[in-house]
């Protein structure tokens, strides 16, 4: 097999940044307003301490102003839905993103639901899951989402190909799963009871890994040919960064076309993020 495609997430984020940032701008300037987009944090998951600053950083960037709602890991259920609703009446906030996971204590459905759906720029509320599976998406949860929009900038068409989907998350597994199927693919959802693993993922055309178990998938399990999309970030003692849920190089010799971690699934994530908020905000002006 030849050098396999690099889906690389990193440079097609940066032009769909490049491309919010304009629209943010026009926004400025024909309507007076900027959007913001409100994180809302409960105790200290490492992993969404990480993604709040590189979402900051990156909302600078791009012309949108962010607000930050920290609660330790002893929040009441009240406290969060009280900043909620004052998130929903804030005419600044375009779009609301609620760290996943919340703490054990707090019932993060309840929260989820709570979030105005015009402002649920994360997707991953009732309203915006139930219109995804109704096939009119409003906002898909971004992760699934940037890995559409990756394939669809490498013009790689799921319609009638066998997506296998590993993990069935709210975040991810299952919005991806929908997602693929809305794109005409033939999707099989595997998860930690399914059997026989290997057998399923060497019939997928497209596979996308997102379990959280690093380097699970390896090459001898891939069709050879297979398009790799690896939404995994998983830290792993003694390497100097993440790792994906798939094994890199075993992969990258069977695969037609895979995504790096880092550099691939997880900028996309932010790229998606920006995107939704600034077509909140445009929205909001009744564009
Ligand atoms: N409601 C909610 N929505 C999320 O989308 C969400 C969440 N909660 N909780 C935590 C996870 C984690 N997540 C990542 C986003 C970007 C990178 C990313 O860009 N990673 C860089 C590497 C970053 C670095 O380590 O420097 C890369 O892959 O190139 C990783 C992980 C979104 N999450």
């Amino acid at each position: 097999m030849s050098e396999p495609l690099i889906l690389d997430g990193a440079a097609t984020a940066k032009a769909i940044r490049a491309e919010v940032a304009a629209r943010a701008t026009k926004l400025k300037e024909a309507h007076g307003i900027t959007p913001g987009l409100a994180a809302v944090l409960a105790g200290d998951n490492p992993a969404s301490v990480t993604y709040v600053s590189m979402k900051r950083k990156a909302c600078a960037k791009a012309g949108i102003t962010s607000f930050e709602h920290v609660f330790g890991a002893d929040a009441t259920q009240e406290e969060v839905l009280a900043c909620i609703h004052q998130l929903n009446a804030d005419p600044n906030v375009h779009g609301i993103l609620v760290q996943h996971p919340m703490p054990k204590g707090l019932d993060e459905d309840e929260i989820l639901a709570t979030v105005d759906p015009a402002k649920d720029v994360d997707g991953i509320g009732r309203a915006s899951l139930g219109d995804l599976v109704l096939g009119h998406p409003s906002f898909v949860s971004c992760t699934p989402q940037g890995m559409m929009t990756l394939l669809k900038r490498y013009g790689i068409d799921p319609a009638g190909k066998h997506a296998v989907v590993i993990g069935r998350s709210v975040i991810l597994g299952k919005p991806m799963a929908i997602a693929l199927l809305n794109a005409n693919a033939t999707v099989t959802i595997c998860h930690s009871k399914t059997q026989n693993l290997a057998e399923l993922t060497r019939q997928a055309d497209i596979l996308v890994a997102a379990v959280g178990r690093p380097e699970l998938i390896t090459g001898e399990m891939l069709k050879p040919g297979a398009v790799v999309l690896d939404a995994g970030y998983n830290r792993v003692e003694g390497r100097g960064h993440d790792v994906g849920d798939c094994h890199f190089e075993s992969c990258a010799a069977v695969a037609s076309a895979i995504t790096p971690v880092p550099g691939g699934v997880g900028p996309m994530t932010i790229a998606t993020l920006l995107e939704q908020t600034v077509a909140a905000a445009e929205r909001s002006v009744g564009k």
